[in-house]
């Protein structure tokens, strides 16, 4: 037997799970070789653009199309009267509500699209946009979803009755025209009774701001109808790309096989890339109407004003404790601002996604929550934006509360949150509001947290700061902002979760070649994550081939096996899983021909890092890749020639991973300028694939944190225009703003996830903007602040300032 090198190297050379492996995406991504949808130029192809209503709500009283269909190079002009007859003038969203593809009769949202200019290039396409003449007739604007419960203006005349009753939504009952749902969790009378004879009750009302994920590559797509083969290829920057096959299937009528539903390379989606958008719609039908391919993509302004806004919570809480600070109870009662069409993308049971994740960290013996979707004249969406499904405003609430209580109680709130962390031993531990959290010690987190940044003497630091501000010693104040959080990613068990009929599980499909590389295939598509680096990683630890050997592909419905797509950071637990058990697969028949080649019972060999090995006698082996080419070269009796496999995998739970974040921050009381000194961020997903990447991850879902806490909105004035459509209004973090990040971890495996790996994608985010809201807030504190608004810009903290009297 030649030179061995040892089984340490060996490990090393598959660059497994545990291994910062660089993301083998990277070099044609910082080489300009990426392939985005805007790169697909195929031979005549058209491009198309919408005709925007400047009004937030106007009826239509005519639309002419004739002076833009002069326009050298327009082709076409779409609008609601082209689309009725096709019964595309309205399509469905993931919601169960439906929303215009193109203004019938009527237009709810400022930038919703009115008519569909199709021309042979884009200038010629924006220039015939300027020339459709809109007649409006403007209607009465609600912006406040509390106003638009009480008006008389009905926003959706489509979900009225002719004899004026209100029909159920998609959600039960609706009690006013503009109502869209009522949805709650938990048990209302015990909890109110419990907070109504508590010791200590703290209450809150908290505005959860409207904002927008704003990803650097806008949504777009490119459509070719194949009118001979009677195929459509569509690809864009989609998601879920199977997702959207199904449906364009559904409302096309076009069969499912003869659809081809592509997404390239993605810059960026945060959920922004989640839904259905009526640019999908009309590039389709503007390519079968033409039989060229066209091209959709909007440009910053479309992106921000019309597709796929973020939160938009107003939430009320009270929160009961004993004299010793023992939380009793919790109630939470959520107005949610859905706009104009209910476009959340939440799994069809959950209409207000997980906000019932909303007693957070903290064993809470009742809790209760209502939440009332209501329309107005916004824009739709409701997507996560790096939160699975409203678990950013579920966090924010519970953090916020603890503050709360703790000022109420007048006792420290890192203190108070030890004092109600659901205990180790607790887990798997069934909330009040129905989740059952699979793992967790949040008790070591917190501690490793407390003692890292040294929060004693911050306090200590502090309280001298605020002597010294007193004494005119200086104008800045300390604060210091905590959050602990838990996440619920991995949707989901299909028993409860699916999304318009689709259980919400996932996919990877194994091919290993003869030589002993090999090709596996996912339902899931990256959209910046790194997937083509770290499935690969989970791979080669399971099947003994290194990572450099296996090509990941995703987001090709014609080769890659059905799958819900990524977002709500499900793909490590969901297609994750798959991908390991698709590889144990693989494992199980190597194992049979290893164990014929030795000449040996199966059960005598077994598995070792990259071979499988006669037990007892290690120098007897056969390599995987050894294995891989006796699949496909010999006859073994018994065994099927090839090596491949498949997964589809429904998990068990979702996985909560949780951290624990402190960020330390200096405020100038009479500028409102904030200065990060400190922000250290502990995440804990389990079992960790690629550390670098995850901690990419945590600086890139913090730093959006940063954006959504300190400034970023999507604002609206009461005409329902938008005020933050640009770049110039919108806030984007730049290296200027975002502080030197300090990442620590522990690990707390998932007990049901086959490598013990849950999400980590998003928990920086979630984690990220209460403690950013609660270093702004605890500077103050000492002032007499208990709660303010999101964002905290300069002006917004300067006029905090202000009106407790600092600046006198
Ligand atoms: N334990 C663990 C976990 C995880 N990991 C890694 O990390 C990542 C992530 O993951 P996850 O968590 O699972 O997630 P996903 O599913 O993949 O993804 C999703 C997410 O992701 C994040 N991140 C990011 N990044 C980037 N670059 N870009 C983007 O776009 C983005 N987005 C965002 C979002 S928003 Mo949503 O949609 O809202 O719902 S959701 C989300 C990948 O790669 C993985 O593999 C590792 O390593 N380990
Ligand atoms: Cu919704």
């Amino acid at each position: 037997m030649k030179d061995e090198i040892t089984r340490e190297e060996r490990v090393d050379n598959l660059k497994g799970m545990g291994c910062s492996r660089k993301r083998v995406e990277d070099a044609r991504f910082t080489q300009g070789k990426g392939n985005y949808v805007d790169d697909i130029k195929l031979d005549g192809m058209l491009f198309g653009d919408f005709v925007r209503s400047p009004y937030a709500h106007a009826r239509i009283k005519s639309i002419d199309t004739t002076a833009a269909l002069e326009v050298p190079g327009v082709l076409a002009v779409l609008t609601a009267a082209d689309l009725e007859p096709l019964g595309l003038h309205w399509m469905p969203t993931l919601a169960g509500d439906k929303q215009m593809v193109l203004a019938d009769g009527k237009v709810l949202f400022q930038g919703q699209e009115v008519a569909y200019v199709v021309a042979e290039d884009r200038y010629a396409a924006a220039d015939g946009i300027e020339l459709v003449e809109v007649e409006y007739e403007e209607l009465p604007v609600i912006v406040n979803p509390f106003e638009s419960l009480k008006s008389d203006v009905v926003l959706r005349e489509d979900l009225v009755a002719e004899d004026g009753s209100i029909p159920d939504g998609a959600h039960g009952p609706r009690k006013h025209p503009n109502h869209i749902f009522t949805w709650d969790a938990g048990d209302k009378d015990p909890t109110e009774e419990v907070i109504a004879n508590a010791e200590v009750v703290a209450e809150e009302t908290m505005y959860y701001h409207r904002t927008h994920p704003c990803p650097l590559e806008t949504c777009g797509c490119v459509a070719s109808m194949d009118k001979v083969n009677g195929k459509l290829t569509l690809w864009g920057t989609f998601q879920a790309p199977h997702a959207i096959r199904t449906v364009v299937s559904l409302i096309s009528g076009i069969e499912e096989h003869n659809i081809r539903v592509i997404s390239p390379d993605i810059g960026g989606g945060f959920g922004n890339k989640v839904g259905a958008y009526p640019g999908y719609v009309c590039s389709v039908v503007a390519s079968i109407v033409t039989g060229k391919p066209v091209k959709w993509i909007e440009d910053r302004m479309d992106n921000l004003m019309t597709t796929a806004f973020a939160r938009d919570y107003h939430m009320t809480g009270k929160i009961s404790a004993t004299k010793e600070g023992k939380i009793t109870g919790l109630h939470c009662h959520v107005t949610a601002d859905h706009g104009g069409f209910d476009a959340c993308a939440d799994p069809t049971k959950f209409p207000a996604g997980f906000m019932n994740i909303c007693t957070g960290s903290y064993d809470i013996p009742t809790a209760y929550l209502e939440v009332e979707g209501v329309y107005t004249n916004k824009a739709p969406g409701g997507v996560s934006y790096r939160c699975s499904f409203r678990v950013t405003e579920a966090v924010y609430f519970i953090e916020r509360m603890i503050e709360v209580l703790a000022i109420e109680l007048n006792m420290d709130a890192a203190e108070l949150r030890r004092i109600n962390f659901i205990k180790k031993e607790q887990f798997p531990y069934t909330a009040a509001l129905g989740w059952e959290y699979d793992s967790g010690d949040y008790h070591t987190a917190w501690d490793k947290a407390l003692k890292t940044v040294d929060y004693d003497g911050l306090r200590t630091e502090q309280a001298q700061r605020v002597e010294d501000f007193k004494a005119g010693k200086t104008r800045k104040l300390m604060g210091i902002g905590l959050s602990f959080f838990t996440e619920i990613v991995g949707a989901g068990p299909v028993k409860n979760c699916d999304i318009l009929g689709l259980g919400m599980f996932d996919s990877c499909e194994i091919r290993i070649h003869p030589t002993g590389s090999a090709i596996a295939r996912l339902g899931t598509i990256s959209q910046g994550q790194g997937h083509a680096t770290t499935f690969a990683q989970i791979l080669a630890s399971e099947i003994g081939l290194p990572a450099d050997s296996i090509t990941i592909e995703e987001g090709d419905t014609d080769t890659a096996p059905y799958g819900l797509g990524t977002y709500g950071s499900r793909s490590t637990p969901v297609a994750g899983a798959a991908t390991a058990m698709a590889g144990r697969k693989i494992r199980a028949k190597a194992q049979m021909i290893a164990a014929y080649l030795l000449e040996v019972h199966d059960n005598d060999v077994e598995f070792d890092v990259d071979r499988f090995v006669v037990k007892g006698a290690p120098e007897k082996f056969k390599t995987m890749k050894e294995i891989a080419f006796a699949a496909y070269n010999q006859a073994i009796p018994g065994i099927e020639p090839g090596l491949e496999a498949v997964s589809y995998y429904d998990p068990p739970n979702m996985t909560y991973p949780f951290g624990a974040y402190v960020c330390v921050m200096d405020i100038d009381v009479d500028t409102g300028v904030t200065e990060i000194r400190r922000f250290y961020a502990l995440d804990d997903c389990g079992t960790r694939i690629n550390p670098m990447i995850i901690e990419g991850q945590v600086h890139g879902g913090l730093t959006e944190a940063l954006a959504v806490a300190l400034g970023q909105e999507i604002a609206y004035d009461d005409m329902g225009n938008v005020k933050t459509g640009t770049l110039m209004d919108f806030f984007l973090p730049t290296a200027w703003e975002v502080p030197n990040y300090e990442t620590d971890f522990t690990v707390t495996p998932s007990p049901h996830h086959p490598i013990g790996a849950k999400g980590v994608g998003e928990s920086p985010h979630v984690g990220g903007v209460p403690c950013f809201s609660n270093a702004v807030q605890d500077a103050f504190r000492p002032f007499g602040n208990r709660h303010t608004n999101m964002p905290h810009d300069h002006w917004r903290i300067w006029r905090t300032a202000n009106e407790l009297g600092l600046h006198d």
